[in-house]
C-alpha cells in the first residue's frame, strides 16, 4: 500500500468503522444484514491493515476490538450500583391472577402489563461512559457480581459506542442461541470434551472464559430490557424503555406486548408455551411487569424481588427423547 500519512489513515480508518459498525449492527442486533460477508470482510481486512501500519489509529470502539485480547488471572469484583433483584416465580393461571389482586389491591385500580418472553440466559449489566462500553459484570448475587467487560466485548450484539455519548447502565440477558449451542456440542463431543446440558450452561461457561478469545467464537447474543441508571433519558414506562434502548443500539427482544388486563396476559402466556420451541432461542416462562413506573415505585421491593414483576415460568421442555440407534448383536 502506497504510504500514507497519519491524517489520511485516520480518514479512512474512521469512515471504515462507522462503516463496518453500521454493518454489524444490521447484521447483530437488528437481523437484517445489508451487505454479503466478503465485503463486510473484505473492509474488515483495509482496517486491520491500517491499523497494523498505524497503532495509534485503533480506538475502543473498533471492530477489531472484539477478538479478545489478553488472558486474565481472575475476574475482579464488580458492586452494583442498583442490585440486581431476582423475580417472583408463578406457576399456573391461579397464581399469576392473585398476583394481579394483589397489585390491584395495592394501587387501588386495574393496571398494564408489559409482558415479556423470559429468556433463559445470565443477567449482565453494561455500563456506558459518553456514548463509550466501559465496564460488564454478571449478576452475581445480586449486590456484588465479576467484571467480564473483555468476553462481553466480544459479544457482537453489544454496541461499544452508543448512537448518542450517553453516560447510562443498562440491563438484559446474555444467550446462546439453540443453533450455536447444538454445533457447540457437537464439536466438544469430537475433541472428547464433556457437553454443555443447555444453552444456559453454555453461555454461562462461555463468559466465565478467563481467555476472551474463547468467548469471541461462542457467538452469545443479548436481549437488553432495563435501564438501570437512566442518564438523561426519561423513559416513564417498560413499553418506553424497550423502544429507548432499541433505539439507542441494543437488542431488544421484539415479541413484548402491552396487555391492559390480565385476561390479555393469559392469553399471551398461552400463545407462547404453544411456540416456545420454535423459538431460536430458549425461554423458561414470561414475565409480567406493571408497565408504568410510578406504579412500579408504589409498589416496590420485597427483600429479593419487586413486587411489580411476577416470572410465569412454563415446566421444563420436554427433552426431545433421542432413541439412541440401539447396537443390534450381529
Ligand atoms: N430473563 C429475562 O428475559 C428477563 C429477566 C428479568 C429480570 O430478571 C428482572 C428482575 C427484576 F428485579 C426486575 C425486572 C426484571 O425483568 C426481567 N425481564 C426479562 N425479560
Amino acid at each position: 500500500m502506497e504510504q500514507l500519512s497519519f491524517q489520511d489513515a485516520q480518514q479512512m480508518a474512521e469512515a471504515l468503522r462507522v462503516e463496518l459498525n453500521q454493518y454489524a449492527v444490521e447484521y447483530y442486533v437488528n437481523d437484517q444484514p445489508s451487505v454479503e460477508d466478503y465485503v463486510y470482510d473484505k473492509k474488515y481486512q483495509k482496517l486491520v491493515e491500517l491499523e497494523t501500519e498505524f497503532p495509534d489509529l485503533i480506538t475502543s470502539d473498533s471492530p477489531t476490538q472484539r477478538v479478545g485480547g489478553k488472558v486474565l488471572e481472575g475476574f475482579e469484583k464488580v458492586v452494583h450500583d442498583t442490585p440486581l433483584y431476582s423475580l417472583n416465580d408463578v406457576f399456573n393461571k391461579e397464581e399469576l391472577f392473585a398476583f394481579d389482586e394483589r397489585v390491584k389491591k395495592a394501587v387501588g385500580k386495574a393496571v398494564s402489563y408489559c409482558c415479556e418472553l423470559k429468556i433463559d440466559g445470565l443477567s449482565i449489566s453494561l455500563k456506558y461512559q459518553e456514548g463509550l462500553f466501559v465496564q460488564g459484570a454478571t449478576r452475581g448475587d445480586g449486590s456484588v457480581g465479576e467484571n467480564i467487560t473483555e468476553n462481553l466485548k466480544t459479544v457482537k450484539s453489544i454496541p461499544l459506542r452508543l448512537s448518542e455519548p450517553l453516560s447510562i447502565e443498562v440491563r438484559g440477558e446474555c444467550y446462546m442461541p439453540k443453533s450455536s449451542f447444538v454445533k457447540l456440542n457437537e464439536q466438544r463431543e469430537e475433541n472428547g470434551k464433556e457437553v454443555f446440558a443447555n444453552p444456559r450452561n453454555a453461555a454461562a461457561g462461555s463468559l466465565r472464559q478467563l481467555d476472551s478469545k474463547i468467548t469471541a467464537h461462542r457467538n452469545l447474543s443479548t436481549f437488553l430490557y432495563t435501564l438501570a441508571d437512566f442518564g438523561p433519558l426519561e423513559a416513564t414506562t417498560q413499553d418506553q424503555t424497550l423502544d429507548e434502548l432499541s433505539r439507542l443500539g441494543f437488542r431488544t427482544n421484539q415479541e413484548w406486548k402491552l396487555c391492559n388486563t390480565i385476561d390479555e396476559v393469559w392469553e399471551y402466556i398461552e400463545s407462547f408455551h404453544e411456540k416456545r420451541s420454535q423459538l431460536p432461542y430458549e425461554i423458561d416462562g414470561i414475565v409480567v411487569k406493571v408497565n408504568d413506573f410510578s406504579l412500579q415505585d408504589q409498589l416496590g421491593f420485597t427483600v429479593k424481588a419487586p413486587r411489580w414483576a411476577a416470572a410465569y415460568k412454563f415446566p421444563p421442555e420436554e427433552a426431545e427423547t433421542v432413541i439412541e440407534d440401539i447396537e443390534w448383536t450381529v
